[in-house]
C-alpha cells in the first residue's frame, strides 16, 4: 500500500542518512572538548601529583548537555523509557486528507525529519530557493539536539472508515468510556488521530520538532491541540532525582524505572497482541490535569502529606523511613486508624489496591499562564502514561482515584487522550507504523 516513491522521499525531507551539514557543526568540538578533559584527566591519574587536571568549567558541561543524542532509530520507539528530558512539547493532529498514501507519506516525511531533528540537523543541508520560504523555520539552527526524542502516535479515529483501518484496530485502543473525574474534559483539547511528543533539554528545541513537523503535515493533517511542559513531573531514569509537581511534592518515587526491564516489558511493552503491528509498542494515555494551586496553598502541610500518604520535604511514607523505603499500607497509629488514609493517592493508586496494576508515568507540569475568567493560574500537571493496555490499566487505576481520592478536592481532568505508539523505527527509508499498513 506504500506509494510509488515510499514515505519519506519528497525533496523537502531529503534521505537522513546522508551525512550534511549540523545545526551546530562547532559543538561535536565543544563536546569532545569536554569529553577530552574527562579522558585527560582519567588517564593523568598517574601524573595527578605533578600535575592536577584542570576542572571542567560550566561552560564545557552546558555544551556536553546540548551535544546529547538519543538514538532515534530502533526496534521500539524512544521518548518512552529514556530517561525524561526536561522539556515537552506535545501535539494531537487531525487527518484532512482521505487517501491513506497521504497518511504513509506523512509517517515517512515525519521519520525522516525526526532523525534529522534527533541528530541535531536541520530538515534540509540545503539552503534552499532564495525565492522561495526555507526549508526549515531556523529556530533551532545554532543548537545541538538536547537529548531529543519524537514519539509518534495514532488515535483511535484514525481506524474510522476513512483510510481502510477498521479491522487493524487494536482492542486496546477501544474507547475507554467515561471514567468518574472526567465530566469536564474538554472535546478541543481532546483525542487527535495522531499525536506527537517532543522531549528534550531546551524548550526550543522541543518547539522547532513540532512546528517544523506540523508544517510538514500542510494538506495532509492538521493541529488540533498542543501543550507545552517543563520540570518533568516523574523520574524515568534510575539514576535521576525524583522531581516535583506543582503542589510541591516529589513525584515519580515508586514509577516503572528505565532499568527495571522486567517490570517494563511485564507493563509497559506490547507484546502478543490482537494486533501484532503493536508488538514492541506501547499505549499513551495523556491526561491534561487542572491544579487548584490557590487554594492547595491555603492548606495545612498535615493535611497536603494526608492527601498524598507521604512527607512533603522528602517524598519518604508517613509509615516512616526514607524516600524508598515500601509503604506499610497495614500500620495503624495509637488511635487505631490507618497512618496511610484510606483515600490517600498512594494507596489508592498502588498495585497492592489495584490487583498488582502499574504504569509507566512521565508527566510535565504545565502553565497556561493566568485563567481570564477567574484570574488563577492556569497550572497543573500534564500527566503522561505508557501502557500494554489502557483499560487494564489506566482505567483501572482512574476509575479508583476518579471516585474517590483526596486529592479530588484539588483537580480536574480537562483533556488529554489515548495513542497507540507503534514500534521504532528501524532504519533509514523505514517510517512510523509501517507494519500498521503491511
Ligand atoms: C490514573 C493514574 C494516575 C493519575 C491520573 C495521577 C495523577 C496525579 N498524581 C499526582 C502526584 C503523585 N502521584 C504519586 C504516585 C502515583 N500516582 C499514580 C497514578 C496516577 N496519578 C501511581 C500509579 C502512583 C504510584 C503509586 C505507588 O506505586 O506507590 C505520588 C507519590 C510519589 C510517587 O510514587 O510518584 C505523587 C506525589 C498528581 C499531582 C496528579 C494529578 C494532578
Ligand atoms: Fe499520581
Amino acid at each position: 500500500m506504500t506509494g510509488a516513491h515510499g514515505p519519506g522521499t519528497s525533496a523537502a525531507t531529503p534521505d537522513p542518512a546522508r551525512r550534511g551539514t549540523s545545526r551546530r557543526r562547532f559543538l561535536g568540538g565543544a563536546a569532545i572538548g569536554a569529553a577530552g578533559l574527562a579522558a585527560g584527566a582519567a588517564a593523568g591519574v598517574g601524573l595527578a601529583s605533578a600535575e592536577a587536571a584542570p576542572p571542567v568549567t560550566a561552560g564545557q558541561l552546558a555544551a556536553q548537555r546540548e551535544a546529547q543524542t538519543v538514538p532515534f532509530y530502533g526496534t521500539r520507539q524512544a521518548g518512552i523509557t529514556t530517561p525524561q528530558q526536561e522539556r515537552l512539547m506535545f501535539a494531537a493532529l487531525d487527518v484532512t486528507s482521505t487517501d491513506v498514501q497521504d497518511v504513509q507519506r506523512l509517517l515517512g516525511r515525519w521519520a525522516a525529519l525526526a532523525a534529522r531533528f534527533t541528530a541535531g540537523r536541520p530538515v534540509s543541508d540545503s539552503p534552499g530557493n532564495p525565492d522561495a520560504p526555507p526549508f526549515d523555520t531556523g529556530e533551532a539552527m545554532d543548537s545541538g539536539p538536547y537529548s531529543l526524542t519524537i514519539t509518534v502516535g495514532f488515535g483511535a479515529s484514525l481506524f474510522d472508515d476513512r483510510f481502510g483501518l477498521a479491522d487493524r484496530r487494536p482492542a486496546a485502543l477501544a474507547p475507554l468510556g467515561t471514567i468518574p473525574g472526567d465530566a469536564v474534559m474538554k472535546p478541543a483539547i481532546t483525542g487527535g488521530d495522531l499525536c506527537i511528543q517532543a522531549c528534550a533539554d531546551d524548550p526550543q528545541v522541543v518547539f522547532h520538532a513540532i512546528r517544523n513537523m506540523v508544517r510538514a503535515a500542510r494538506g495532509t493533517a492538521v493541529l488540533r491541540w498542543s501543550q507545552l511542559g517543563f520540570g518533568r513531573a516523574s523520574a524515568t531514569g534510575a539514576g535521576q532525582t525524583t522531581p516535583r509537581n506543582l503542589f510541591g511534592f516529589r513525584d515519580g518515587t515508586n514509577n516503572i524505572h528505565a532499568d527495571d526491564t522486567g517490570g517494563l516489558d511485564q507493563h509497559v511493552w506490547v507484546s502478543g497482541s490482537d494486533q501484532r503491528w503493536m508488538d514492541d509498542g506501547s499505549y499513551l494515555v495523556a491526561r491534561k490535569i487542572r491544579m487548584e494551586i490557590e487554594s492547595w496553598d491555603t492548606d495545612d502541610l498535615a493535611d497536603q502529606q494526608r492527601i498524598f500518604g507521604r512527607r512533603k520535604d522528602t517524598g519518604a511514607p508517613l509509615t516512616g523511613g526514607t524516600e524508598f523505603t515500601p509503604i506499610d499500607f497495614h500500620r495503624t497509629g495509637a488511635d487505631g486508624v490507618p497512618v496511610i488514609d484510606p483515600h490517600s493517592h498512594v494507596r489508592l493508586a498502588s498495585p497492592e489496591a489495584n490487583g498488582g496494576v502499574r504504569l509507566l508515568r512521565r508527566g510535565y507540569n504545565y502553565t497556561d499562564g493566568q485563567d481570564p475568567d477567574t484570574g488563577k493560574l492556569a497550572a497543573g500537571l500534564f500527566f503522561l502514561s505508557y501502557q500494554r493496555d489502557p483499560h487494564a490499566q489506566f482505567k483501572v487505576l482512574q476509575t479508583r482515584l476518579g471516585k474517590s481520592d483526596l486529592m479530588n478536592e484539588y483537580i480536574a481532568h480537562i483533556g488529554g487522550g489515548v495513542w497507540a505508539c507503534p514500534p521504532g523505527v528501524r532504519q533509514a527509508g523505514d517510517w512510523f507504523g509501517r507494519s500498521l499498513f503491511d
